[in-house]
């Protein structure tokens, strides 16, 4: 193994510039202290109204920096700073032993901070130090990489000077490998031919598209769709991540953005993926404090170089975000990512059509229903189904089976869903206050209309859950109504009723926090992101709590007290309705919750069917007159 001399020196350069400027104190890493710290008293005061002040013993501290040139002063009076003593800044013309003299028979408390000489020690130490570190951190990296195995055909990295990014001369990925997002593939499929055939589209005067922004959620196969591009073109693929670009020198997004730009064009026809562009295409101008020149510098810079370069120069750009909304319009203009498609979570036959893929390398005994396993998993991503079926095949090989049956499947999506097992409680008046909160969900679910079914109640923990009860989603069309929402709430609500109405006001638990802090989510999101409350059809915040005022998006906090205050009352008044509807529902049918109360802390476990059956034999209420929720 060689040691890469030539980058050691490439890094020894910066290192000991980063030193120089330590020496000259211009970063507080090494506390030298010739300087007072950068946030300190901002108010400035003249040198004169500080001479005055002192005659008037209203100075009651002096901190003196850098020879005398500049001090941090506390001036204490009544009638300025309310008894609080300010500290104020001033310019000196700096200190003569005299003036030092002065201010100690003022019994003023004095501090002289070191000048700069003194600095020099930690400056020469720095200037020693930081290539010291750099260079064997790069020796213990490069020793690294040289294991890493790898060879030709593998994915390269450009990491020896400023450009990171990454290059695959070919993905391997085709769309049949993407599953259940064919509305997206619809639209890619024409880039494949923008990619492939340019002529075609060049021939009639047809410019093509530079940039696509494809938006959707993590795991969702934004980047497996990129790279399936350039694997149908059979073109390179370039990428590169957002938050990559954003360095803490100014000025290297910016020449990453150039490199890899460039690399892009020698090797054309090719793709450039971008991922999370949000973390560089921010708002200019939007952060806290004005903005962030680096990351604006680098935004810019890939805006110029979008615009540098023609339709038919056979690169084509795909970005992936989620937060299309906090995107610089520029980004979005004409000629830019004009093109935006949505590569949303899979609904129940995507579902199936992703766990097809991946079951393909898996070995499944005959029973399994991948039709069940995707109704069970509402709100999977592909990357969530992929990890799925990966802990299943875990779980089986653990058991030492053949082939992975239902019960690996199962037991992998709770865990997804709930986190580890853990031992159940010993019979106690714990177990039996858990027992009844979930029977307290599971009754409240069954008996309201709307509800999904009850897939099973258990006393045995999970995660941070001491018991669970697992509801089967019907369908999802993606839709939920009111009624849907408002059933949903009351059955979130069913273990808290059933604590309250069989233990009283006083004996409720904290059990029951995750299940508010989900009810309280759920009627906030109705009434400010659904319309469904009596402040009408209006959309007054986005799903990540920001607020719409005009056309900007503003925090919650810069609501107008009225809108807040009437957000708080729908928000209360529905949960109050729900909570009430559980309540009645748990008083109106204790005697058949005492009993699956009994049966769950013999059994531990109650599945869906024996649940209903039980419910079904003690109530009178018929199944057509459930209860309904009334909004
Ligand atoms: N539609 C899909 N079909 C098949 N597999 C998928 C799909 N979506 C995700 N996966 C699986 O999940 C993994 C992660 O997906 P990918 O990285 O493409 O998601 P992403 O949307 O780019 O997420 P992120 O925004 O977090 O980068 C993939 O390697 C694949 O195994
Ligand atoms: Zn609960």
């Amino acid at each position: 193994m060689k040691f890469p001399w030539k980058t050691a020196l490439l890094w020894l350069l910066p290192a000991l510039i980063i030193g120089f400027f330590i020496w000259q104190g211009a970063f507080n890493v090494i506390p030298s202290q010739q300087q007072p710290p950068v946030n300190t008293a901002s108010t400035r005061m003249s040198y004169g109204r500080f001479l005055d002040y002192l005659d008037n013993q209203r100075i009651s501290k002096v901190d003196l920096f850098d020879g005398g040139r500049t001090a941090i002063v506390e001036v204490s009076d009544p009638e300025i700073t309310g008894g609080r003593p300010l500290r104020v800044r001033v310019d000196m013309p700096g200190a003569s032993p005299q003036f030092i003299t002065k201010l100690r028979d003022q019994h003023i408390d004095l501090d002289v901070h070191p000048a700069r000489n003194d600095g020099a020690v930690w400056g020469l130490l720095g200037n020693l130090i930081f290539p010291v570190l750099l260079i064997t951190g790069l020796f213990f990296l490069f020793r690294r990489s040289n294991n890493m195995p790898g060879g030709p055909g593998q994915a390269m990295s450009f990491g020896k000077s400023r450009a990171r990014f990454q290059m695959e001369a070919k993905t391997g990925v085709m769309f049949d490998d993407v599953a259940g997002v064919d509305e997206a593939k619809e639209e890619l499929e024409e880039v494949v031919t923008f990619l492939k055939k340019p002529e075609k589209f060049t021939a009639v005067g047809a410019k093509i598209p530079k940039g696509v922004l494809l938006v959707g959620p993590p795991g969702t196969g934004k980047t497996m769709l990129a790279k399936a591009i350039a694997g149908e073109a059979g073109v390179p693929f370039f990428s590169i991540s957002g938050s990559e670009f954003v360095e803490m020198f100014v000025g290297v997004g910016a020449s990453r953005v150039r490199d890899l730009f460039k690399k892009a064009k020698e090797n054309a026809p090719c793709l450039i993926f971008i991922d999370e562009i949000d973390a560089v295409g921010r708002q200019r101008g939007a952060g806290i404090g004005g903005g962030n020149d680096e990351r604006e510098q680098t935004l810019n810079q890939l805006l110029t170089e979008m615009d540098g370069f023609e339709g038919n120069t056979g690169i084509i750009i795909i970005a992936a975000t989620n937060r299309p909304d906090v995107l610089d319009s520029a980004l979005l203009r004409p000629g830019r990512f004009d093109r935006q498609v949505t590569v949303d979570a899979p609904d129940i036959k995507g579902r199936l059509s992703i766990l097809n893929v991946h079951a393909r390398n898996k070995k499944l005994a005959e029973q399994v229903s991948l039709e069940a396993i995707a109704r069970r998993t509402p709100g999977f991503t592909g990357a969530d189904l992929a990890n799925l079926l990966n802990e299943a095949a875990i779980l089986t090989a653990r058991r030492r089976k053949s082939a992975i049956t239902m019960l690996e499947i199962d037991d992998a999506v709770d865990r997804v869903v709930a986190g580890m097992e853990g031992t159940p409680l010993v019979d106690g008046k714990s177990k039996r206050l858990i027992a009844y909160h979930e029977v307290g969900h599971a009754i409240v679910g069954t008996l309201l209309k709307d509800h999904d079914p009850v897939q099973k109640v258990t006393l045995v923990p999970r995660g941070q859950a001491r018991g669970l009860t697992w509801f089967m989603p019907s369908e999802d069309s993606g839709l939920i109504s009111r009624s849907q929402l408002t059933s949903r709430m009351a059955g979130a609500l069913g273990g808290r009723a059933a604590e309250y109405v069989v233990f009283g006001d006083s004996e409720v638990t904290t059990g029951a926090g995750g299940d508010l802090q989900q009810v309280t989510g759920m009627a906030r999101q109705m009434v400010t992101r659904f319309g469904m409350s009596d402040l009408g059809p209006l959309s007054l915040e986005t799903q990540n709590g920001e607020v719409f005022l005009g056309r900007d998006l503003v925090s919650r906090s810069e609501y107008s007290e009225e809108i807040a205050a009437r957000i708080d009352a729908q928000v209360r008044e529905l949960i109050q309705h729900s909570y009430e509807l559980a309540v009645k529902i748990v008083r109106e049918n204790r005697d058949v919750i005492d009993r699956l109360v009994d049966l769950l802390i013999d059994k531990e476990t109650i599945d869906g069917e024996e649940f209903r059956q039980i419910v079904a034999e003690y109530t009178v209420v018929p199944d057509k007159e459930r209860f309904v929720p009334q909004i």
